[in-house]
């Protein structure tokens, strides 16, 4: 039996970089997927096999290399999310290591360390072939770190004790809310090992899709009453969640009276957020004034997230080029490059769309947009191989 888990990206409508600092976000899935598949194999075949298909690596392990390096953790405990300790962190490294890791790919190292991490703590030491595939663009700014976590850790404990599915069930299907606490719980501490100093926004909205406020480790969702449309542009420039989180933090103990201020204002941009898009239009007027408040909130957004250091040239390209046809855009994510977003209000043409896309393409950029809001984490059997 094959299972399969799909977990969604993510924008961050406002509040990123200060969620981590416990002041509140707004985020919401978009229907772009991670997909994991795991295929247990005979207990005598010795392997554990992971194929990363987005960024072209492949990797075979022993399970007896495995339990060697890791023998010290002891048998799996797949209903107690832990966190890896630095010392396990080594361990991790050293398996990777041994595969010869392409130096100029050495930034994705940390989202094998995340997989064995949550592959030996959740099945433990059994043999497998693992595939991972990916919609979003990795390292972006949509939650591609956070999506990687959520369908891995439901795919591993949907073939774990700690979860009971119905495994004769077809097509899609979701986690109860205490086994899709679970799943969240356990991307976290994936999530920890690639970026450090997680808020836990990327894999609860993941995990439980919609739009959620976030603040302080806690989520509540919120009922969006507004037909939201985003310009997603990927200004295709590199950048590490975690670096850039900890950059911000470095600036905050520089400045800590400016940054709270800054941090402050975030956050009352974030509550307005969540209030605009809860409220009902009454008509159409209503409607483009609000549409119109959202747009001056990501200005303001973007203003303070230059102030924290994590806008870039190209990001501020796409700010300007969107500027020109009166639209307003804000990046989204960590910043640095990545993605930006643009508010599509419901008056403009397809035509205008164009234009902007075009224009946005001749820099290089690539521009689309996505459904926002829907549904989290889904599992999936397949009894046929
Ligand atoms: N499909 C994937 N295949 C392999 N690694 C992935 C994949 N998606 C995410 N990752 C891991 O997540 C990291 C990117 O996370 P991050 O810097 O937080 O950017 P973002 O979450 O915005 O895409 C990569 O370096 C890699 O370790
Ligand atoms: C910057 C931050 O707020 C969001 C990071 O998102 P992403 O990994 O760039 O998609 C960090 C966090 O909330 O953990
Ligand atoms: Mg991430």
């Amino acid at each position: 039996m094959e299972v399969t888990a799909r977990a969604p990206g993510k924008i961050i409508l406002a509040g990123e970089h200060a969620v981590v600092h416990g002041y509140t976000a707004v985020a919401s899935s978009i229907d772009l997927y991670t997909v994991f598949s795991i295929r247990l194999r005979s207990e005598d075949d010795d392997t554990v096999k992971l194929m990363l298909n987005d960024i072209g690596l492949d990797f075979s392990w022993s399970v007896r290399r495995i339990k060697e390096v890791l023998s010290h953790l002891g048998s799996p405990f797949s209903s107690t999310p832990t966190s890896c300790s630095l010392e396990t962190i080594k361990s991790l490294a050293t398996l990777v290591d041994e595969q010869s890791f392409p130096e100029t790919k050495i930034g994705l190292a940390s989202g094998v360390y995340a997989f064995l991490w949550l592959y030996t703590s959740i099945l433990g030491f059994k043999p497998a072939t693992v595939t991972v595939s990916s919609e979003l663009p990795v390292g972006a700014g949509l939650g591609s770190s956070a999506a990687y976590c959520v369908s891995l850790s439901a795919a591993l404990l949907a073939l774990s004790d700690s979860v009971k599915l119905d495994v004769s069930q077809k097509g899609w299907s979701t986690f109860n809310e205490t086994e899709a606490e679970l799943v969240n719980k356990w991307a976290f501490e994936g999530e920890k090992i690639i970026h450090g100093r997680p808020s836990g926004v990327d894999n609860s909205v993941s995990t439980f899709g919609n739009v959620i406020k976030f603040k302080s480790g806690v989520m509540t969702r919120v009922n969006s009453n507004m037909p939201l449309r985003m310009l997603i542009t990927n200004t295709k420039v590199g950048r590490d969640t975690k670096a850039l989180v900890a950059n911000v933090s470095a600036r905050k103990s520089r400045h800590p009276d400016a940054m709270c201020s800054v941090l402050n204002a975030i956050e009352a941009i974030s509550d307005e957020w969540s209030t605009i898009i809860q409220s009902h239009a009454v008509d159409d007027l209503y409607l483009s004034a609000n549409e119109e408040k959202l747009g001056e909130l990501m200005e303001m957004n973007q203003g303070l997230l230059l102030s924290m250091g994590v806008s870039h040239a190209s990001i501020e390209n796409v700010l300007q080029t969107s500027m020109k046809y009166k639209l307003a855009s804000k990046l989204t994510g960590a910043g640095g490059g990545g993605c930006v977003l643009t508010l599509l209000p419901t008056h403009i043409s397809g035509e205008v769309i164009d234009k902007l896309v075009e224009e946005l393409g001749s820099f290089g950029f690539q521009s689309f947009t996505a459904g926002i809001g829907g549904k989290g984490v889904q599992i999936s059997f397949d009894h046929s191989s």
